[in-house]
């Protein structure tokens, strides 16, 4: 898996402020995987959703980000698929721990409930916060059926 590329993916809504984002992970010598959109022409983010669910899945990037106008359709959309844990997140502290609670693998946000800079936060934060492990494993274990027993709850 290229642990040095990130795919993004946004709707409409979500054009702008990913473009935004591709900047800011170039900056940072990430290489980029644009799955689009590619202008402001009304799409689907269900069919954005599923393209960068496919990416992660074919191993042509170990992270994503999600853009719609408020990162709650196309969260929803990533996570009917068992390897993609999506967490929407509006500031730092969520971003941060969506990574170390929750091993997300992709960031959601919204373009019309965002700011520039606050997203550009988030997603700094996403990408440089380790999964903690330890007892957030076996819960992150347990969201893919991984571990089933019902006495493994400690
Ligand atoms: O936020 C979203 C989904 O959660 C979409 O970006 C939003 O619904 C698109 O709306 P419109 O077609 O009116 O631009």
């Amino acid at each position: 898996m290229p642990e040095n590329t990130v795919v993004l993916a946004a709707d409409h809504a979500g054009y702008e402020l990913k473009n935004t984002l591709k900047v800011v992970i170039e900056e940072r010598g990430l290489k980029v995987l644009d799955l689009g959109a590619h202008n402001g022409d009304s799409i689907d983010y269900p069919d954005m959703a599923a393209a960068l669910a496919k990416a992660l899945a074919d191993g042509r990037a170990y992270r994503g980000v999600l853009v719609c106008g408020t990162g709650i359709g196309i969260s929803i959309a990533a996570n009917r698929h068992l390897h993609i844990r999506a967490a929407l997140c509006h500031d730092v502290t969520t971003a941060r721990l969506a990574r170390q609670h929750n091993d997300a693998n992709v960031l959601a946000m919204g373009s019309r409930v965002l700011g520039p800079s606050v997203a550009r936060d988030c997603l700094e934060a996403f990408l440089d916060t380790p999964f903690e492990g330890g007892r957030h494993q076996r819960r992150v274990d347990k969201l893919s059926g991984a571990a089933t027993s019902p006495d493994s709850n400690r």
